[in-house]
């Protein structure tokens, strides 16, 4: 990390730009929202069972539940038969003792009727009248679920922290919750900058280009759970760009896109650092090494690199993990092909994970957007690493 003459810190590493962005965030606040409402959500606190899952001790079959011990010289030559007391169903179990030679029919989920401890399973039955079975091979106490074998009342399961994905929804409602307590929605402004920067939809003459980054940033900041005020875009005017700052007035951050590198017209940098404060300016990163963090009045700003790859990767490697405080979960794999090595900057080169192995996506320009689309995944190569054919990488999934 150097420091620019004004006094901030200039080329940052990717962790020292997390926890400044961190440190610039409201601390945490929580709220209740219905299971409905929950995806994407942090949980704030650990969720506890407040029943037993399964609440009963029961069948995993369509069967018969029987004794064990009455069917252990089952065969197909030799079958085993058994008389029929009653039935158990989900939700109407079979009340009664079941005694020696005796069955009840069960299907899955059913409680398993007391006496019993094992089910054969209705494709090995042969019915022999109404009231009386033969079973060609043994019940299995392996198909029967105790009662909390998943989980038990008074069970922590669900630890705090965790992003809340369909699978834990449905755990949450299965562990007796109708809401969840989870961290408050960051609110998050959203604008776009650039006089050749026009909407999806309008014409577009020579020079100019779609505004990709607000949809691209829009559907990222949706999926961390975020409430997201997209801003009207923005030309290439000081007054214009302090003018839509002023509309972000209370969001939690204003994430921008464009104007922060080495040019004339990169007017969000020149208003932070010659009216706001700047928290780092550059990310020893590629792509991305132009983003730019501050405070313009009380308003945190996260600016964006303009080039699609560049901001879309910036999100995703060092605002992503803040914002749903969720660190970034790398996986190893083998290099299926050399990456490049920056001597001073960590890349983030697209790749393509296949076969167990990940390669070079090829093109790694920071305006061919749809390698984003064609790249599944992202190498980390930090500061200085060679990396050959068969050494091991850290990947992000993208
Ligand atoms: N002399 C130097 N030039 C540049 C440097 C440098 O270090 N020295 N850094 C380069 C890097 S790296 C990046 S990344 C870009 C970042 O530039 P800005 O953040 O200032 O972005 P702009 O100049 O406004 O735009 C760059 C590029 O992206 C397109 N763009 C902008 N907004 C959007 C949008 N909403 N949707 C789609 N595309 C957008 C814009 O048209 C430009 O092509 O600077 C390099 N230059
Ligand atoms: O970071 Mo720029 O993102 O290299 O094009």
């Amino acid at each position: 990390m150097t420091r620019h003459p004004t006094g901030f810190p200039m080329l940052v590493d990717v962790a020292q730009a997390q926890a400044l962005l961190r440190a610039h965030l409201p601390p945490p606040a929580t709220e209740t929202v219905a299971l409905a409402a929950g995806l994407g959500r942090t949980l704030a606190t650990a969720l506890s069972a407040r029943v037993s899952h399964p609440s009963a001790t029961e069948s995993a079959l369509d069967g018969v539940a029987c004794r064990a011990a009455d069917t252990v010289s089952a065969t197909v030559s030799t079958p085993v038969a058994l008389r029929v007391v009653g039935e158990s169903r989900a939700g109407q179990p079979f009340q009664d003792t079941v005694g020696a030679g005796e069955c009840v029919r069960i299907y899955t989920g059913a409680p398993m009727p007391p006496g019993t401890d094992a089910i054969c399973p209705v494709e090995q039955l042969t019915d022999q009248g109404p009231h009386q079975v033969a079973l060609r091979r043994p019940a299995r106490p392996e198909d029967v679920r105790h009662e909390g074998n998943d989980f038990q009342a008074g069970e922590e399961v669900l630890p705090g922290g965790l992003r809340l994905s369909p699978a834990r929804l449905a755990l949450a409602a299965a562990l007796g919750h109708a809401e969840v307590p989870v961290r408050r929605a960051l609110r998050v402004a959203l604008l776009s900058t650039g006089d050749e920067v026009v909407a999806p939809g309008s014409p577009l003459v020579r020079g100019q280009v779609y505004d990709s980054n607000s949809v691209g940033l829009q559907a990222m900041l949706r999926e961390c759970g975020c409430e997201v005020q997209v801003l009207a875009h923005v030309p290439d005017s000081p007054h214009a760009l302090e003018t839509a700052l002023a509309q972000a007035g209370g969001a939690d951050l204003l994430l921008t896109t464009g104007g922060v590198s080495m040019g004339k017209y990169d007017l969000l940098r020149d208003l932070l650092i010659e009216q706001g404060q700047v928290a780092f300016w550059k990310v020893r990163m590629r792509p991305g090494g132009p983003a730019i963090l501050g405070r313009w009045q009380n308003l945190p700003v996260f600016g964006l690199p303009g080039n699609p790859v560049s901001s879309l990767v910036v999100f995703q490697v060092i605002v992503r993990p803040v914002l749903t405080g969720q660190p970034v979960s790398p996986l190893r794999l083998r290099a299926a092909s050399a990456f490049r090595t920056l001597p001073d900057k960590t890349a983030f080169w697209r790749g393509v994970v296949e076969g167990g192995t990940v390669r070079d996506y090829g093109a790694q320009g920071s305006g061919r957007l749809r390698s984003l689309s064609e790249a599944n995944a992202l190498v980390v190569v930090p500061e200085g690493q060679e990396v050959e054919v068969g050494d091991e990488v850290e990947v992000l999934l993208l």
